[in-house]
C-alpha cells in the first residue's frame, strides 16, 4: 500500500520495547502474586546498596543507644568513687564516653532517615509503575468486570502497602530487636542468669504476640476488602454523578455509599478491637515482668552482689527490653495488617492475561490491508453465542458498511478485528496472517479506529488529536484538525487548542468529541480503518462537512465502518447486514437497494432513499 509511510513512525521504538520489557515484568510479577514477602523483597532488592546503608546506620544508631545505658552505669559507678582527682578524672571520662554515645546514636538515626527518605518513595514508584504496566496489559473484558476506582485504588493501597511495610521494618521492628538482644547481652555483665531469664520471658512473649497477631489476619484482610470497595463505589458514583442527578438518585446512592461505609467501619472496629486486645496483653505482663527484675536486682546489691551502677544499668535495660518487646509486638500486629493489605491487592491485581501475546508472536506485516473472517465463532465469556460461523473476505482499499439491528453483533467484528478477544473457533487474517499469530501492539497500529463512545483524557485538545502519533509536528495535528472540520471550533474554545476537555471531554459537545476523534483517525494515518457509528453525534450540516473529510481519510485504506444511519454509506464499495450473529446480506449498495431483502427493508424504514420498484 502506497501513502502509509508515516503510520510507521507511530510504531515508536518505545512502544516495541515497552511490549517485551512489560512481557518480562509481568512473568516476574505473577510469580508474586499473594506472596507479600516475596513481592516485598523484588522491590527492594532493584537497591540493594541503598537497602545496606539504611539496615548499617539503624544497627549502628541502636547499638550506640543500647551502650549510651551502659555509659550511664559508667558515670554512675565513678561518681560513687568519691571526690578525689583520680575519681574525678574517671567521671569525666565516663562523661565523654557517654557525649560521644548520645552524638553518635542521634547522627546514625538521621543518616538512616536521610536516606530512606529517597530509598521508600523510590520502591513505591517502583511499585506503581511495575502494577501500572501490568494492569494496562489486561483485555477490555478485565476491566469491563471491575470498577476503575478499585483498580486504581488497589494499586495506590498496594505502594502505600510497600512504604508502610518498608517503614515498619526500618524503624520499628529492626531497632527493637536489636535492642532487645544488644540489651540482654549486656545484662550478662551484671547477673547471666538474669540474662537468660529475661531472654526467654522476652522471646515468648514477642512469640505470643507474632502469633496471636496472625491469628487476627483474617480480620485485618477483610477490613483491607471492605475499604477497596469503598473506594471502587467511591468513584462509580462520582464518575456517575449527572446519571444520579437525572434520576434524583442522590438520596438512593447516599443510602447506598453509606451501608458500604458502614461494613467498612464495622470491618475496620473489629480488627483495631483485637489489637487493642493484644496490647492490653502485653501491658500486664510487661508490669510484672518489670517489677519481678527491679526486685531480683535491689536484693542482689543487698547482697552486695551488684553495684550502685547496676542497679541504673539494669533498670534502665529493662525498660529498653520492655519497651522494645512492646514496640516490637505492636510492630509485628501493624506488620501483619500492612502484609495481609499487600496480599489481598497482589492477589487481585496480579492475575494473569487473558490475551497475551503468542509465545513466538512477529509483527504484523501489513501490505495490502485485505481482512478475512474464516468461520469465526465467538462468545462473551459466560454468555450465549453472539458470532455464529461468520465468513467474510474483504478486499485490499474496500469500503464495507455493517449494518444491522442493535445486537446483531456489528461492534463485536470490530472488537475481534483489533483482538480485544479471541474468537471461540475459527480465525480472522490480515494479509493472510492470523491476528492471534502477531504482536498486539503491531497490529492495534495498523489501524485507526473512530470508536462509537468516545472518550477524552483530561488534557488539552492538542494532546487528545496528537494522541495518535506523539511525535507529530503541531503543523500535522492542526492540519488534521482542519480535514477534519474541527478547527474552527477548537479556535473559538477559550484557549484554542490548548483547552482542557474535561474529565473523558465532558465540556464538549457529542459531535465535537466525535470530529476530534475523526482527526486523531486522520492524523494516524493507517491502512486500515474502523468506524463505529462515526457521525452518529453529528448534525445534518456537520454531517455534510465531515461526510467530505471521511472520504478524504478513507481513500485508499480498507474500510470497515458500523452505521445504523445508511445515508452515510452511500459511497461504499458493500454493505454486510448482519442479524443475530449471522450475515444475511452481502453485496454492493445499489445492488442490494435493488433486490428485496433485508437492506431494502432497512432503507424503507429510514427513508433514506425512495423505495426502489420491485421488480
Ligand atoms: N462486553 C460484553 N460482554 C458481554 N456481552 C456483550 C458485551 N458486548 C456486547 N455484548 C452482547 O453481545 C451482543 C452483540 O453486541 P454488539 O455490541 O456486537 O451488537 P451491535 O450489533 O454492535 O449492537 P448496536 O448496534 O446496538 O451497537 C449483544 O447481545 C450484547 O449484549
Amino acid at each position: 500500500m502506497q501513502g502509509f509511510t508515516r503510520s510507521s513512525d507511530h510504531t515508536t521504538q518505545g512502544d516495541a520495547d515497552f511490549g517485551t520489557t512489560t512481557a518480562r515484568q509481568t512473568a516476574t510479577l505473577l510469580g508474586l502474586r499473594a506472596k507479600p514477602i516475596r513481592f516485598l523483597m523484588h522491590f527492594a532488592a532493584r537497591h540493594p546498596v541503598a537497602h545496606a546503608g539504611v539496615l548499617l546506620s539503624v544497627l549502628v544508631a541502636v547499638l550506640c543507644s543500647v551502650l549510651t545505658q551502659y555509659g550511664l552505669k559508667n558515670v554512675v559507678d565513678a561518681v560513687s568513687h568519691g571526690h578525689g582527682p583520680a575519681a574525678l578524672r574517671g567521671v569525666w571520662i565516663a562523661f565523654g564516653m557517654l557525649a560521644v554515645l548520645i552524638a553518635a546514636d542521634n547522627l546514625m538515626w538521621r543518616v538512616g532517615g536521610w536516606i530512606a527518605a529517597k530509598l521508600f518513595v523510590q520502591v513505591t514508584g517502583d511499585v506503581r509503575r511495575d502494577l501500572f504496566n501490568h494492569l494496562a496489559g489486561h483485555s477490555p473484558s478485565y476491566f469491563a468486570d471491575r470498577l476503575p476506582g478499585t483498580l486504581a485504588g488497589r494499586v495506590t493501597a498496594t505502594s502505600n502497602a510497600v512504604f508502610t511495610t518498608e517503614n515498619t521494618l526500618a524503624w520499628n521492628i529492626l531497632p527493637p530487636v536489636v535492642a532487645v538482644i544488644f540489651s540482654i547481652a549486656l545484662v550478662t555483665s551484671v547477673n547471666p542468669l538474669m540474662a537468660f531469664v529475661m531472654a526467654a520471658i522476652s522471646a515468648g512473649l514477642a512469640l505470643i504476640i507474632f502469633f496471636l497477631a496472625r491469628k487476627g489476619g483474617p480480620l485485618h484482610r477483610s477490613y483491607a476488602g471492605s475499604a477497596a470497595r469503598v473506594d471502587g463505589e467511591l468513584v462509580d458514583v462520582i464518575g456517575n454523578i449527572a446519571v444520579v442527578r437525572a434520576f434524583g438518585a442522590t438520596f438512593r446512592e447516599s443510602k447506598r455509599i453509606a451501608e458500604t461505609v458502614g461494613e467498612e467501619m464495622s470491618a475496620r472496629h473489629n480488627s483495631l478491637k483485637y489489637l487493642e486486645k493484644l496490647r492490653l496483653l502485653h501491658a500486664v505482663i510487661t508490669a510484672m515482668f518489670s517489677a519481678g527484675v527491679m526486685a531480683w536486682v535491689v536484693i542482689l546489691w543487698s547482697q552486695g552482689k551488684a553495684t550502685p551502677g547496676d542497679i541504673v544499668l539494669v533498670g534502665s535495660l529493662c525498660f529498653t527490653i520492655l519497651h522494645g518487646t512492646r514496640d516490637l509486638a505492636v510492630a509485628l500486629v501493624d506488620l501483619t495488617q500492612h502484609v495481609a493489605r499487600l496480599e489481598e491487592a497482589t492477589a487481585t491485581l496480579l492475575l494473569p492475561h487473558a490475551l497475551p501475546d503468542a509465545p513466538q508472536a512477529r509483527p504484523l506485516l501489513l501490505t495490502a490491508g485485505g481482512v478475512a473472517f474464516d468461520d469465526v465463532r465467538f462468545a462473551y465469556p459466560g454468555r450465549p453465542e453472539v458470532l455464529k460461523g461468520v465468513s467474510l473476505a474483504i478486499q485490499p482499499g474496500q469500503r464495507v458498511g455493517l449494518v444491522g439491528s442493535s445486537g446483531a453483533g456489528k461492534s463485536t467484528i470490530l472488537s475481534l478485528m483489533q483482538r480485544f478477544y479471541d474468537p471461540s473457533e475459527g480465525r480472522i487474517l490480515i494479509d493472510g496472517q492470523d491476528i492471534s499469530r502477531v504482536t498486539q501492539e503491531s497490529l492495534r497500529q495498523g489501524m485507526a479506529v473512530v470508536p462509537q463512545d468516545i472518550s477524552l483524557f483530561h488534557r488539552t485538545v492538542l494532546e487528545n488529536i496528537r494522541y495518535a502519533r506523539p511525535n507529530a509536528t503541531t503543523a500535522e495535528v492542526l492540519h488534521a484538525a482542519e480535514l477534519a472540520r474541527c478547527r474552527d471550533f477548537i479556535e473559538a474554545l477559550p484557549e484554542g487548542f490548548e483547552t482542557v476537555v474535561g474529565d473523558r471531554g465532558t465540556k464538549l459537545s457529542g459531535g465535537q468529541r466525535q470530529r476530534i476523534a475523526i482527526a486523531r483517525a486522520i492524523l494516524k494515518n493507517a491502512p486500515l480503518l474502523l468506524l463505529d457509528e462515526a457521525t452518529s453525534a453529528l448534525d445534518t450540516e456537520s454531517e455534510q462537512a465531515i461526510q467530505s473529510a471521511l472520504d478524504t481519510l478513507m481513500e485508499g485504506r480498507t474500510v470497515v465502518a458500523i452505521a445504523h444511519r445508511l445515508s452515510t454509506l452511500r459511497n461504499f464499495d458493500r454493505i454486510i447486514v448482519m442479524a443475530n450473529g449471522d450475515v444475511v446480506d452481502d453485496g454492493s449498495p445499489t445492488e442490494l437497494a435493488n433486490r428485496a431483502g433485508p437492506y431494502r427493508d432497512l432503507l424503507a424504514r429510514q427513508n433514506v432513499i425512495p423505495m426502489p420498484r420491485a421488480a
